[in-house]
């Protein structure tokens, strides 16, 4: 959807929920990716599910996980002092609706479940937003996140994310004559050692691992190393492990999809303030939003049933609020 299309989509509720309020450009770009999980959420997630979230960073979805509502909730981050502030924003949920787990280490190198009780096979949706990328430095972690989410998942569970679009990236790179390109909002510079030639990446006989390039959103945010996601060998790997790919979506056709009048979340869209008092988005945050992809992925089997997931919610709402959880209880995965 161009922008015009935006705008003449949303100029009849511009003024809904958001009167008189700015949107600061970086603070729109964000806004649209709290969106776009809480709309993949939504889709993938039956009250009463149990969830893992890996990478879960400071705990910027838990909110999106009490609406839906989880029973339980599992976070998984590398960072120490993101989980601790996880958990103090768990601790000041409005009645912490599910138990919260938290767990330090890194997803693509340990065995999670082996930290957990109970928790092979006991999870409804697996989710890792915004950080599967950094899995693919090669084979072996991106073999370890899906025996992780694999062993976690349910038959009949989800796995789903949010990553940077490879191959819009790549065309991106293939397109001009140097190794960097930017707009206002991003800067994306590959690594020009590794791989040698640009032309090479995503060629047949170069390993579809360890491409990095460092991603730069808005100045104030940090240089962050990071590596492609070859979808074509992630699905294929997938397969491995008993998950079935089912959506692959670019931000710009997930958002047109989902943000058309009559949508139940075009209203989100109003409520998350993604667009501004013109009812639009700037080219270059738009821009931006091309370079990212959602994906979900199905683990083999289930018969479809509820699973006892109606009862696992109705029993997190008669507990009418969860004790607050202790930093002391931070698990440390090696
Ligand atoms: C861009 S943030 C996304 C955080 C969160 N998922 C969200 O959407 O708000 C990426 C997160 O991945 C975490 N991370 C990166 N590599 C990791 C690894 N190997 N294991 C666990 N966490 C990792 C980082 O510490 C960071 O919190």
């Amino acid at each position: 959807m161009d922008n015009a299309a935006i705008s003449h989509h949303y100029n009849e509720r511009r003024d809904e929920g958001r009167k008189g309020r700015q949107t600061s450009p970086i603070l729109q770009l964000r806004n649209l990716n709290n969106w776009v999980k809480s709309v993949l959420i939504n889709l993938h997630t039956r009250p009463g599910a149990r969830v893992l979230d890996l990478c879960s960073g400071k705990g910027g979805d838990l909110q999106k996980w009490a609406r839906a509502p989880a029973s339980s909730y599992v976070a998984c981050d590398t960072a120490e002092v993101s989980v601790r502030q996880a958990l103090g924003r768990y601790n000041e949920l409005g009645r912490r609706p599910f138990p919260a787990v938290f767990l330090v280490g890194d997803c693509f190198a340990v065995d999670v479940l082996a930290h957990l009780e109970d928790g092979h096979g006991t999870f409804d949706v697996v989710s890792c937003q915004f950080a599967v990328h950094y899995a693919f430095e090669n084979e072996e972690r991106v073999r370890r996140m899906l025996s992780n989410v694999a062993g976690a998942l349910k038959p009949g569970g989800f796995f789903i994310g949010t990553t940077p679009d490879s191959s819009v990236l790549v065309r991106k790179l293939r397109a001009i004559p140097g190794m960097s390109f930017a707009n206002a909002v991003f800067k994306v510079v590959f690594d020009d050692t590794d791989p040698p030639h640009k032309n090479k990446a995503f060629s047949r006989d170069k390993s579809p691992y360890g491409i990095r390039y460092t991603f730069t959103l808005d100045t104030s945010v940090e240089d962050c190393p990071e590596y492609l996601v070859h979808f074509p060998s992630f699905e294929k790997l997938a397969v491995e492990y008993g998950l079935e790919l089912l959506l692959l979506q670019n931000f710009h056709h997930f958002f047109k999809e989902y943000s058309a009048s009559g949508s139940p979340y075009s209203d989100l869209l109003v409520r998350m303030r993604v667009l501004d008092e013109t009812g639009t988005m700037s080219a270059d945050q738009w821009d931006a939003a091309y370079l990212y992809t959602v994906f979900a992925f199905r683990k083999k089997g289930g018969d479809g049933t509820d699973g006892g997931l109606a009862a696992a919610a109705a029993e997190a709402a008669a507990m009418g609020g969860y004790p607050a959880a202790n930093e002391d209880d931070i698990i440390f995965m090696s």
